[in-house]
């Protein structure tokens, strides 16, 4: 078979795409009028509604149209669909449940043809490859579909096959959408018409990412190797001798999807900890290692038994969509969460605009009120009380009021976010995420093993000058709550930190704050006390000085070394 001269193609290229379809206007002109005619019908069935009244009782019925619409354009608009589905700043939020049914049951493709693009692209015949494969897809997605079989040396696996002629369907629609949104920015208002050009432009490079299948196999070791001293998540193992472009061979990942919560249940799996581990490996996607998985959807995620006895283990599958934080960003998100605990809505204001929501011209103070509203709220009277799923509702509200654009990235952090606690509620309705969440994020700031993250500490503890013993307390408090969380390393580790060059500020405010309005404050102290006394038996509180003064005194020798080196010289 003839490769469409596009194939050739590495990454997304507009400008090779517009010189090839220019020439070729009569394929351009007929996709334009399947266009025009499906999204035509739509437009009148919504504007009918309107005209006849029943715009809200025709809702669902609409949202589905447009979803099964989308799924008869193609792969391009499929995926279109399932990024609106992350974006409850442009679209309503009924229409958005809707749009992210477009993750499953997809028609399949014949399996000649998949066999086929196998054997074209591993270059071999399927039984010289695999031992068996299976005669009909297990699923089939946006842009390929999944066999399961067994190689020769006796591995069971999954066998990912591209879906055909997915170059010249995708780079087609893509020039299509390119030249749309060249038009029709200047008639749009503010600066989302710079945005269009921009949105389509991310669109496209993501989108040839994902069929590139050798770049999935690769992100898979990635993820795989910054979670590798963690046996409770399972990355399946990649047979490169068996991948291509549009085929990808991996280990077959013997779970139960985390659609199936009954077979979870049944199976006796602790759904509990299932929930805990994912909760918490999100976060250390997101916030440690800033290379996340960027479609957590319950269809790619597995909850597995675990043969070494920690109780469950969870399986990722489908690297295809991923992201990277950099250094600040994750720092900033840090910081968001810091400010949203301590109330600090203009400092929030100012990392949304960090973060890329808002555009550093805009004037945040009409907005930090409105912030203040959402989440103060959310937050109530204490932390337990917050949950994703109302607060980004609450948010699209202030979204739509104002200039707030949700970056790709966040979008889909944010999708994947609520995902995740949709998912948890599913499993477990008394679920709320904010007790694995601030657990997680109160111990990493306790343990502080960075500069920036202790200093991120210090916000929290000491706000206006003050030192805020309740933080210290709550934080203590909640981490504790979390049975794995052990308090000696952390109580050495802030010691430590006491004593340390850098812990001078801190320890000048504990005695500024234990000596506040000229008494002594030893109520406080005696209330933390009684916080960890259970925690702490005398021996091993001495042993977590002892370790923290030797190290002082250790870091002391190494720095007063060399001078002494010097001297005796
Ligand atoms: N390693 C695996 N082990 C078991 N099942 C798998 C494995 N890989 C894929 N599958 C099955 O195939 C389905 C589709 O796989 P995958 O999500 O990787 O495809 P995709 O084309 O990227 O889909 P999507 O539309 O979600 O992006 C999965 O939901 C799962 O049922």
């Amino acid at each position: 078979m003839k490769q469409h001269p596009l194939e050739q193609l590495r990454r997304y290229d507009p400008q090779a795409i517009a010189s090839y379809y220019k020439f070729r206007p009569w394929q351009s002109l007929y996709r334009i009028v399947t266009l025009i005619g499906a999204f035509l019908g739509f437009i009148f069935s919504l504007k009918s509604d309107q005209f006849r009244n029943q715009v809200e009782q025709n809702r669902p019925k609409r949202a589905t149209e447009l979803r099964e619409l989308l799924t008869h354009l193609g792969p391009t608009y499929i995926k279109v669909g399932q990024a609106l589905s992350t974006r409850p700043d442009l679209i309503r939020k009924d229409f958005l449940e809707e749009l992210t049914k477009l993750q499953d049951r997809l028609p399949p493709f014949p399996n000649q043809t998949a066999f086929d693009i196998i054997e074209r692209e591993l270059g071999g015949s399927i039984s010289q490859m695999y031992l068996d494969i299976s005669p009909h897809p297990v699923a089939a997605a946006s842009l390929g579909q999944v066999y399961r079989g067994r190689l020769h040396s006796g591995e069971e696996v999954a066998i990912k096959v591209q879906r055909p002629n997915l170059v010249p369907i995708l780079t087609l629609d893509l020039y299509l959408m390119r030249w749309a949104a060249r038009w029709i920015s200047p008639i749009l208002p503010l600066n989302l018409g710079h945005d269009l050009t921009l949105i389509v432009e991310e669109f496209g490079i993501k989108i040839f990412e994902e069929i590139d299948y050798i770049n999935e196999g690769k992100n898979a070791e990635k993820f795989a190797e910054n979670f590798r001293y963690n046996p409770q998540v399972r990355v399946p193992q990649i047979y490169w001798d068996y991948c291509a472009k549009k085929v990808l061979t991996l280990e077959w990942i013997n779970g139960y999807k985390l659609t199936n919560t009954e077979a979870i249940q049944e199976a006796g799996l602790d759904a509990d900890k299932i929930i805990r581990i994912g909760v918490t490996t999100g976060l250390q996607q997101l916030l440690e290692f800033g290379f996340f998985h960027a479609d957590p959807h319950p269809g790619n995620l597995f909850a597995l038994s675990d043969p070494s006895g920690i109780g469950a283990q969870m399986g990722y599958i489908d690297f295809g969509m991923m992201d990277q934080l950099d250094q600040t960003a994750k720092e900033t998100l840090v910081d968001a969460v810091v400010h949203l605990i301590n109330k600090d809505y203009t400092e929030l204001a100012e990392d949304f605009v960090k973060l890329g929501f808002l555009t550093p011209d805009t004037d945040i103070y009409p907005i930090i009120p409105a912030l203040e509203a959402v989440f103060g709220d959310i937050m109530g009277e204490s932390v337990r009380d917050f949950n994703f799923k109302t607060i980004t509702d609450k948010f699209s509200e202030v979204m739509y009021e104002y200039p707030f654009r949700v970056p790709a990235k966040f979008a889909l952090i944010i999708r994947s976010l609520v995902t995740q606690e949709g998912l948890a509620l599913s499993i477990n309705p008394d679920f709320r995420i904010v007790e694995i969440a601030y657990p997680y994020v109160a111990q990493r700031l306790l343990t502080g093993e960075t500069p920036s993250l202790r200093r991120r500490l210090l916000e929290v503890l000491i706000k206006d000058g003050k030192f805020r013993w309740d933080r210290l307390e709550n934080m203590i408090a909640i981490a504790r709550s979390d049975s794995g969380f052990d308090l000696m390393p952390t109580a050495q580790l802030g010691l430590q930190y006491l004593l340390s060059e850098e812990g001078q500020y801190l320890r000048h405010q504990i005695v500024l704050a234990l000596t506040e309005n000229d008494r002594l404050h030893t109520e406080e102290v005696e209330r933390l006390w009684h916080l960890i006394q259970d925690d702490i038996q005398p021996s091993r509180l001495l042993d977590a000085a002892w370790g923290a003064l030797a190290d002082f005194s250790r870091e002391r020798a190494a720095l007063l070394l060399p001078s002494v080196a010097a001297f005796t010289q």
